[in-house]
Parts: structure tokens; sequence; C-alpha cells
């Protein structure tokens, strides 16, 4: 069963072993990291709701995403906790279960932007390396590997073609009752990509040490198998 963490971390925290997945937007990172976590007792860290709850922090309050310092001062003061219902993880802002509103385009956009600015990356670098504690812990993102658990003993950077995640996301919203069309979707998986890889800030790219996977022709049991394989490997 999957932990949510809220707490500051313990001395013994700082030492549990870390699983990090970056990759691209739709490569499958939330998926196996959640699946990992169970499997392994680990809590979980799903850093791109981070984001996404400064987004919506910034939406609500009519916060101009050019406005910097403002932002940056949103995702220092967020109210936030992660509660686990049924199984999944719930993001609740200020009191309010925000899961669903988190997901929306807008706020997707809006994240992007935000995650852009290096002063609302240095605000939610200490609260990422929060959620490490025993027994471990799986971190999903773009910079776990590189910024937040440099010394992780996992590294995996998760991706696949920019035609299968648009097909994936494309799949995963019909499977909801979403109607969008799969080419809107692929030029919004690029728009996202390019923003993540060219940015100054912590940009999206696998550490040095990370192993590459590569999703598009297979499946999510073989892609969690693969990466179980490692941690038996180098964890337990
Ligand atoms: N290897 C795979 N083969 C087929 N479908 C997959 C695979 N991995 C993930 N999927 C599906 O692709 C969709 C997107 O996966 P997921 O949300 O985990 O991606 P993500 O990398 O976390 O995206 P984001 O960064 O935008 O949150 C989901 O519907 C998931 O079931
Ligand atoms: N460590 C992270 C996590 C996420 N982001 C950015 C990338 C996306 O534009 C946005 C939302 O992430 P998602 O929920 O789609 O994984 O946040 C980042 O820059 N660094």
């Amino acid at each position: 069963m999957t932990q949510a963490i809220t707490h500051a971390a313990s001395p013994e925290a700082g030492k549990a072993p870390v699983v990090t997945i970056d990759g691209p937007s739709g490569s499958g990172k939330g998926t196996i990291a959640k699946l990992l976590a169970d499997k392994l007792g680990y809590a979980l860290l799903d850093s791109g709701a981070l984001y996404r709850l400064t987004a919506l922090a910034a939406l609500n309050a009519d916060v101009d995403l050019a406005d910097e310092a403002r932002l940056a001062e949103i995702a220092g003061n967020l109210d936030i906790r992660f509660a686990v219902a049924n199984g999944e993880v719930a993001a609740v802002l200020e009191g309010k279960d925000v899961s669903r509103d988190i997901r929306m385009e807008r706020v997707s956009m809006a994240a992007s932007k935000v995650a852009a600015i290096p002063a609302v990356r240095e605000a939610l670098l200490q609260r990422q390396r929060d959620f490490r504690s025993p027994p471990g812990l799986v971190a999903d993102g773009r910079d776990m590997g590189t910024t937040v658990f440099p010394d992780a003993p996992v590294k995996i950077f998760l991706t696949a073609s920019a035609e299968e995640r648009a097909q994936r996301r494309f799949d995963q919203l019909q499977r909801r009752g979403v109607s969008v069309s799969l080419r809107d979707l692929l030029e919004d998986i690029r728009a996202r990509d390019d923003r993540d890889m060219n940015r100054t800030a912590s940009p999206l790219a696998p550490a040095e040490d990370a192993v590459v996977l590569d999703s598009t022709d297979i499946g999510i049991n073989d892609v969690l198998q693969k990466v179980l394989d490692l941690v038996h490997e180098r964890i337990q």
C-alpha cells in the first residue's frame, strides 16, 4: 500500500533508499511509480502534483503567471497534503480535494510555465526531499535523479516516442469520456517537451547514472519488471 508523507524528515529518513523515475509527459512515470511504490511498500512522491498545485493556487488567486516573486511565495507557502483513500492518493489544497482540478488542461499549461521559474523550483525543493522516509521512496518527475535526489541508488529515465505518448493520452481521455483531437494532443506533448527540456532551471534530462528505458513498444508489466529487477540488484 502506498504511503502518503506530509511531515518533515528525521535523520534516518535521509538515508532511506530512493528510486527516481524521470521522463517526459505520458511516458508512464506515474503509472510505474505507483505500482512500484505499492509493490515495495515505499512512499510515493508525485512531484508534478506540487507544480500543478502551485499553478492551481496561483490561478485561484488570479496571480499573473509572469509574476515570478509572487509565484515563488505561493510555492513556498502551499497549504497542501496528500491523503490516501481507497489505494489512491488525493491532492488536498487548503482542505479541498483538488485531485481532478489539477489535471485540467489549463492547470497543466500553467504548471509547465510555473515549473520553468527557478525561484519556484527552489521553493519546492526541501518539500520534495521531506518525502524521503524509511523503508524508501519512489519519486516521479523531471529532475528527481539530477537535482532533488542526486544520491538515489536507482535512477530510471522512462521515455517513449511523442506519437505513442499522445496515443496513450488520447486513449486515457477517451476512457474518461473526454473528447479531444489526437493531433492537438501531439502538438501539446511536443510543446511541453520543448519547454521542459529547454528551460534553464533543472531541464528534463537523464542523470548521468540513470538507466534509460524506452517504453514505446513495451507494456506496463514488462517496464515494471525491468525496474523491479534493478531495485533488487541495487537495493534489496
Ligand atoms: N508501457 C506502457 N504501455 C502502454 N500504455 C502505457 C504504458 N505506460 C503507461 N501507459 C498509459 O499511458 C498513460 C499515461 O501514463 P502516465 O500518466 O503514467 O504518464 P506520466 O509519464 O506520468 O505523464 P505525466 O508526466 O503527464 O503525468 C496512462 O493511461 C497509462 O496507463
Ligand atoms: N520534477 C518535476 C515535475 C514536474 N515538472 C513539470 C512538468 C510539467 O510541465 C508539470 C506537471 O508535471 P506532470 O504532472 O505532468 O508530471 O510540472 C517539473 O518541471 N519538474
